[in-house]
């Protein structure tokens, strides 16, 4: 069978042939260990789920320090070029010098693709470790702005001109005063950025018999950015989802605390209490919104709950275009040594075979994912946390799933 391009509708759904071509990205660091072990379980679901129907044939496209040693570029065009051809890509995590250097090319990835929304969910798998009483407890999707706010890379170094312009025009024009030997960055939030956002949450939560939107804020301090943030998405709500979206206030007020069938109710949290309870109740908690900031701190701090970075799956997605990635990064310390836990590419491999449409594909990887964590071989991230459990390499761990596949 011939391989194919996946193609968009016009109202941004997809069409997937049975044999798809996608891009990937192997990434810096860990990112060859975890996304040879990603292939080869997402290979085998797919031949186990549909018997040789369907099949993924994958191409090899660069980003990174190998795009950087084959061609001299970090980002070359033809990787974004093939995104948008091919509709749908995965990749490994890229690294971002801290302080200087080049600008973040995962940032970059998710803004010149218009990728708006990362969608991270956060769930239990059985048998995973946990520092917390009921991490089964936690079953939330966050939805974090991708191309906005303090990412937007509007920013200048202490002592530039640039940032001396800033600092003198705050204090003639604006009567702002910031300190001389400031370092500026700006912090955009538009209406346009945070509505449709909000809009793709509101409607994930709608079409997966969710139960509340919670939009994630420090309106408090940033009143005009954070706060409209919290506002706008009131506002959007009551514009376009009058019909099924009550505020907490409606809840209590006209339900008495017991959500009508078919209804969501949407609701604010400021972030730093967002913290404490996503700790503490996190069974109030299901469909999350925020600005990219927040989004960033609560999806390590989530994916602590249920296991850590090696379980933390995510997507780049925006009208169409979808790029699959991990919530963690390049782990450089483990580099080469094929020792990380690849759950969260897998995962994200998982998530993407939803987007396709697999989801026989998707639900064989999230039970045999399942199965290999339950026989204790598994990596060290969770080895050092499970009793009598034996910490296998990367790659072992990627054929014990396979081999749960089976059984
Ligand atoms: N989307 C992306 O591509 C992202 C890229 N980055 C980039 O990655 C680089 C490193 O960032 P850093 O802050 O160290 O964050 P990382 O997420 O790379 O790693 C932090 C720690 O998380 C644990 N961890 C991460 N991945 C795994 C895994 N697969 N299995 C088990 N444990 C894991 C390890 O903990 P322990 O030490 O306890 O073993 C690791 O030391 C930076 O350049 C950063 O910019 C960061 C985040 C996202
Ligand atoms: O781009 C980076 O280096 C970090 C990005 C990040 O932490 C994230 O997307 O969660
Ligand atoms: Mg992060």
């Amino acid at each position: 069978m011939e391989a194919q391009k996946i193609t968009l509708n016009n109202d941004g759904s997809i069409v997937c042939p049975d044999n798809p071509i996608i891009p990937f990205i192997e990434g810096d660091g860990i990112g060859p260990d975890i996304w040879r072990a990603t292939q080869m379980v997402i290979d085998a679901a797919v031949e186990k789920a549909y018997g040789g129907k369907r099949k993924i044939q994958w191409l090899e496209i660069y980003a990174g320090e190998k795009a950087k040693d084959k061609t001299g570029e970090w980002l070359p065009k033809e990787t974004l070029d093939a995104i948008k051809e091919y509709v749908v890509a995965i990749k490994g995590p890229l690294t971002t010098p801290v302080g200087e250097g080049i600008r973040s090319l995962n940032v970059t990835l998710r803004q010149e693709l218009d990728l708006y929304a990362c969608v991270r969910p956060v769930r239990y798998f059985k048998g995973v470790p946990s520092p917390v009483k009921h991490p089964e407890a936690v079953d939330m999707v966050i939805f974090r702005e991708n191309t906005e706010d303090v990412y937007a890379g509007i920013e200048w170094p202490q002592g530039s001109d640039e940032a001396k312009k800033v600092i003198e025009f705050l204090k003639d024009t604006m009567r702002a005063n910031v300190r001389e030997d400031s370092g500026i960055g700006i912090k955009p939030i538009s209406i346009f950025g945070t509505k449709r956002l909000v809009r793709k949450a509101i409607n994930y939560a709608l079409s997966n018999g969710r139960k509340s939107v919670t939009l994630v804020h420090k309106g408090n301090i940033m009143k005009y950015t954070e706060g409209a943030f919290r506002n706008w998405g009131y506002e959007l709500a009551k514009e376009e989802f009058a019909d099924t979206v009550i505020t907490e206030q409606d809840l209590w007020e006209k339900f008495d605390g017991n959500l009508p069938e078919g209804k969501i109710v949407i609701k604010d949290r400021i972030a730093d209490a967002m913290f404490q309870q996503i700790l503490l109740r996190p069974r109030e908690y299901d469909v999350l919104a925020m600005p990219n900031l927040n989004g960033d701190y609560m999806s390590d701090a989530l994916a602590a709950q249920v296991g850590g970075l090696g379980m933390a799956p995510g997507a780049n997605i925006g009208d169409g275009y979808a790029l699959f990635e991990a919530t963690h990064g390049t782990a450089p310390k483990y580099t080469g040594l094929d020792k990380v836990n690849p759950g969260s590419l897998i995962l994200s491999g998982a998530m993407m075979l939803e987007y396709l449409g697999w989801t026989e594909a998707r639900d064989l990887v999230h039970n045999a994912l399942e199965a290999a964590i339950a026989k204790k071989r598994v990596t060290y991230d969770l080895a050092r946390q499970i009793e009598g459990a034996t910490e296998v390499k990367c790659s072992e761990f990627a054929s014990s799933i396979v081999e749960s596949m089976d059984q």
